[in-house]
Parts: C-alpha cells; structure tokens; sequence
C-alpha cells in the first residue's frame, strides 16, 4: 500500500494548560488539497511547524511520507507565514529561489550548474517574478517577496507542501496565478497539499477537504459537508449562518464568536443586503 505523504494520528497538541487540539486523525493522500482554516490562534501554523518537525506533539504521532516530520527522506516545500524580509538584505531573487534545491543532487559539474539555473529561471518564470528577480530582495515589495517564496517552495519539486497564507499581500490577479501553480502541481505530480488561510473563497474551486480548528474542536471533511450553518454552529458554539452566493461562501452572524478577520464572513449590514 502507498505511504500516506501525511499521516496524524490521535494527534495532541497543547501549550501549558491550553489545549490547541486532540484526537486529531488526519490523512491527506498524493495530490490531494485540504485548505485548514480557523480563527486566530486556533493552531493552524502550530499544526505546520508539527508537520515540519519544529514542534513536538504533545500526544499522538505524526509520519511525513513514512519517517519522522523533519527527516530527509521527503521533498517538502513551505510557504511560511509572510514576514517582510529586512530592507538591507541584499540575497538576489535567484539566490532565494535557488535554496530550495538545496539538497538536489545533480552533480557539481556543468550540467549540474546548468540544470539548476534552468530550473531557478523556470520556476521565476511560473509565477511571474522575472523582472525583479535579480534585485535584492529586501528592496521588494511584499507580493513581490511573496511570489518569490512559491517559486522557492515549489522549485524543489516537493512531495509534500505546506502553505501558510500564501496569498496574503498579492493582488487578485497573482492569487489567482499561484492557486492555479499550487493546484497544477499538485494534479501533474501529486503533491499533497496543505494549505492554510483565512480565505477559502480564491481556493474554493480547488480545495477536496477542509480542516476547521476552532477552540480545541476540529471538523474534517469536504467543504460542503463542513462549511454549513449547522457545523460551524456546533464548532463556534453560537449561531452562525452560511451562505453560498455566486459560488462563494460567506459567514454571516455571531460576529463576536466568529473570528473578525475572516474575510469571507460578512457583516451583518452586508448580510441583511443579501437577504433582501
Ligand atoms: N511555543 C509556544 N509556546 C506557547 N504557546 C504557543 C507556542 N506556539 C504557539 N503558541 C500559542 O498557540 C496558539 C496557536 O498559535 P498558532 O500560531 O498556531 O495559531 P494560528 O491558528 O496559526 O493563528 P493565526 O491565524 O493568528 O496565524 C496561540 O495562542 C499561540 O500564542
């Protein structure tokens, strides 16, 4: 039987007296998409760093292709978190790029140098960075940083990627150039993808299961089947509507319960627009 790229199993996790999540179960099979969503603070990056080894479970275990998160059996690409990268930093475009084949092996020689530049070019090319990609990257602009962080994470041809807001800060049209990045590569490859956000919506198309963390409590399953008013109330432990509109969904109601930053929620004047 294949590996299972991402295996949690009765996964726990808690900070001090806090717990962020247990019996956790989660598989995510080759190419599938799970988006992970959740209010701040539900532990959705927690749930990453476990996933890349930088945190130890608390209970339960997790297997990254078979081994241990964190062990170099696995091709793994990370989006982290956007952080601006320091105005003095001086590392090219390229040079970022290129850290993600670090580990490659095709050998020192010519064809090794050649096969890596053309790679770094292409995976540039992909998400449309070409005309900066020579200048320091401190001097960038954020969705210029960040469009160079996908061409890094997805360079080295991973097994496995993990997203962490990826489309924060780029405008609709890069969103929508790195969502379809994300979801070829994870149809011609079968990369697994784990994709973190507040915003199902650019995603929604694309995405086969959700993982919905809020307070401890967690629900899996295809978005339909999670994204209801009937278990997001459960979730959130107060009245919360969903609504599909254009294909869309938005949260309305219980604004106080449901985390405020989540721009597919509406609020309740918009709401009442709808309704109408
Ligand atoms: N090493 C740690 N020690 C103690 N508490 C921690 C640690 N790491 C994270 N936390 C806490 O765990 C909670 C979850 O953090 P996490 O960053 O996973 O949330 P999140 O769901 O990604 O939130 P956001 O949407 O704001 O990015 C936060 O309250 C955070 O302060």
């Amino acid at each position: 039987m294949a590996v299972s790229p991402v295996e949690i199993r009765a996964g726990v996790l808690a900070f001090g007296n806090r717990t962020l999540w247990s019996g956790l179960d989660l598989e995510v099979e080759p190419g599938e998409f799970l988006a992970v969503l959740g209010p701040n603070g539900s532990g959705k990056t927690s749930l990453l760093k476990v996933l890349l080894g930088l945190q130890r479970l608390s209970g339960g275990s997790v297997r990254i292709v078979g081994r241990a998160p964190g062990s170099a059996n696995a091709r793994i690409g990370y989006i982290p978190q956007q952080r601006a990268m320091q105005d003095g930093l001086m590392l090219r475009g390229v040079d970022l790029v290129g850290l993600g084949l670090d580990g490659h092996r095709w050998g020192t020689g010519l064809f090794g140098i050649r096969e890596r530049r053309r790679r770094v070019a292409e995976a540039i090319e992909a998400v449309g960075a070409g005309a900066y990609a020579n200048a320091p990257v401190g001097r960038l602009s954020g969705g210029e940083q960040q469009r160079l962080r996908v061409a890094q994470a997805l360079v080295g041809e991973p097994d496995v990627l993990f997203c962490d807001e990826p489309l924060l800060s780029l405008d609709i049209a890069h969103q929508r150039a790195v969502s379809e990045l994300i979801d070829r590569r994870r149809r011609e490859a079968g990369t697994a993808v784990l994709f973190v956000t507040h915003e199902l919506n650019p995603v929604l198309s694309y995405v086969d299961r959700v993982l919905y963390l809020v307070n401890g409590q967690f629900r899996i399953g295809k978005p339909d089947d999670v994204m209801n008013s009937k278990t997001l109330s459960e979730l959130y432990r107060a009245k919360v509507e969903v609504l599909r509109i254009g294909g869309q969904i938005h949260i309305a109601g219980a604004r106080s319960a449901v985390c405020e930053d989540e721009p597919h929620h509406l609020d309740d004047h918009e709401y009442q627009h709808q309704r109408v």
